[in-house]
């Protein structure tokens, strides 16, 4: 459905937030993840038509993203990272004014895709108040709102779950799952858990560059029985990064509890441990690390 190839972006100071990303992402939710400056957002803006590649394509269906932008406007439904100020206009008139942006000039359909909007997004009881005092789990099922005027064939999500209380994160990403069942829904989030719990497919970006992609149960699968798992003295730690390929530390209590990527047991202590996305996720950072 939405077909990345070859993109490329370089910004003004010499920075390659996106270097030769090619991804084929198929309609359901699609979860993006990596760390931070990872390309995430110079991905999600580009596919959104908010900035233009230095080089490369995207395709959605028929539509050249780059080359007819307006096209791709029709069709997309957009939650920015940072949604910007909360003005002391009501939940009820700001998507009504929105919705007139998004062209639904028609004033009963308007009235129509708002009230059903804000029902699905479960905020029709606050429908009246002001957004600057919703709450942060509020204000992002108001974004969704927002998004999902006009029947959007393409979501983009940006870091959605960041600040949501674990109540409200499960909320939203219900709802997120609900639309994302007919059209192409990406989530771009560090969030892991975002990911297992709800895309059937993921990429993984680090320095621009993807660096895995795939369903998360095959990528857990190609990893499982290589994943160790021991607790250990603090000054054990180092001696263990020196050997192995440790992609996570923790400490708990007065030990270390290391996280180790081997063919065999690095140890006494170490046993295999179920792999979980995780894993999977630390194991690329620590090889994009190594890379980069
Ligand atoms: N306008 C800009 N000018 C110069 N460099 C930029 C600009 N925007 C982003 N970058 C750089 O490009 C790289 C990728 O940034 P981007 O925001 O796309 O990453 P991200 O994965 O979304 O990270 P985060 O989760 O922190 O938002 C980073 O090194 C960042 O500092």
């Amino acid at each position: 459905m939405l077909t990345i190839e070859n993109l490329t972006h370089v910004y003004g100071n010499g920075t390659r937030a996106l270097d030769d990303v090619t991804l084929n992402i198929p309609k359901g939710m699609f979860g993006l993840l990596g760390p931070n400056g990872a390309g995430k957002s110079t991905l999600m803006r580009s596919i959104a038509t908010l900035q233009t590649p230095t080089s490369g394509s995207i395709r959605f269906g028929d539509i050249d993203v780059i080359k007819t932008p307006d096209q791709l406007r029709r069709v997309l439904g957009y939650l920015p990272q940072d949604f910007g100020v909360y003005p002391r206009v009501s939940a009820y008139d700001m998507l009504n004014h929105m919705a007139v942006l998004k062209g639904i000039a028609n004033g009963k359909e308007r009235k129509e895709t708002v009230e059903a909007l804000l029902n699905q997004v479960n905020l029709w009881p606050v429908r009246g108040k002001a957004l600057a005092g919703f709450s942060g789990g509020m204000r992002q099922r108001f974004g969704i709102a927002q998004a999902l005027i006009g029947n959007p064939q393409l979501i983009i999500v940006d870091e959605p779950t960041a600040g949501l209380d674990p109540q409200e994160r499960n909320r939203f990403l219900n709802l997120l799952a609900e639309v994302g069942e007919s059209v192409v829904v990406i989530l771009s989030t560090h969030i892991v858990e975002d990911v297992t719990d709800l895309c059937p497919r993921m990429a993984m970006l680090a320095g621009g560059q993807v660096q895995l992609e795939g369903a998360p149960n095959d990528l857990i699968r190609q990893m499982d029985g290589r994943i160790w798992r021991g607790a250990v003295a603090r000054d054990q730690v180092a001696d263990l990064q020196a050997a192995h390929r440790v992609i996570a530390t923790r400490s708990v209590e007065d030990k270390v509890v290391v996280t180790i990527l081997a063919d065999a047991s690095p140890g006494a202590g170490f046993e295999t441990s179920r792999t979980n996305l995780e894993d999977v996720y630390l194991a690329a950072v620590s090889a994009a690390r190594k890379a980069g």
